[in-house]
């Protein structure tokens, strides 16, 4: 691996770096998302997380995981006030649901890895239609590493990496689970 996502050295003894984990619904982003940002803390690193204040799906504060994960975190309705809102001394910045923050992201997250921060975002890479979600495709082309995760295709059992809608609604941004989303492989997703 020519990237190592383990990372347990303080900012200053380090440059800093993006990751990204993408994939569809349930793939296990956030999932992932909390597993790195605790074990930075169980590395006595400072870590603080950010997500968008209209995802209020599970808890208002908390990033939670669809397996109740948890990891306390800042809503913000702004990327850019994630620069003005974040402690001095961080070593580590976890982003969740990025696809909902605006088109000026990338350039906070390359702000806080020339900074030498550790900046590690999660969100969908694909909409409900299979075209690129908002800023992610920005974050993912800067980014040091990206994984992609994918959920299980609930129709066939192959590996999903499609968000397809349940309800028949065009908004881009419609919040929700399973009653209005199930993740899918490209045969099912393409079949309707
Ligand atoms: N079809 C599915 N494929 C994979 N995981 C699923 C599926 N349906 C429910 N899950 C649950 O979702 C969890 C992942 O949740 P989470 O990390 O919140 O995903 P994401 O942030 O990508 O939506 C899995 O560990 C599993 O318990
Ligand atoms: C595909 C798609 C999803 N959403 C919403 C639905 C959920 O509230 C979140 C994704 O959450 P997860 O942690 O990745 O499960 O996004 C949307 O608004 N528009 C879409 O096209
Ligand atoms: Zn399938």
């Amino acid at each position: 691996m020519l990237f190592s996502e383990d990372v347990f050295r303080r900012k200053s003894e380090l440059g800093g770096s993006i990751e990204v984990i993408c994939g569809s619904m349930f793939s296990g982003k956030t999932e992932e998302l909390i597993r790195r940002l605790k074990r930075a803390q169980i590395a006595k690193l400072k870590v603080e997380i950010f997500k968008p204040k209209t995802d209020v799906r599970y808890d208002e504060t908390n990033v939670v995981s669809h397996n109740q994960n948890a990891i306390p975190s800042i809503p913000i309705d702004h990327s850019s006030a994630l620069l003005l809102m974040i402690s001095d001394n961080v070593d580590v910045v976890g982003v969740d649901e990025a696809q909902f923050f605006d088109e000026e992201l990338p350039h906070v997250c390359n702000v806080l890895a020339n900074r030498g921060i550790r900046v590690i975002v999660a969100g969908l890479d694909m909409d409900f239609k299979g075209n690129p979600f908002g800023p992610m495709p920005a974050i993912m082309a800067m980014a040091e590493s990206v994984t992609k995760v994918y959920a299980v295709c609930v129709q066939c059992g192959s590996p999903a990496l499609y968000s397809y809608r349940l309800v028949p609604d065009g908004a881009r941004v419609l919040l929700g689970e399973k009653e209005s989303y199930e993740p899918r492989c490209r045969a099912c997703f393409n079949a309707g």
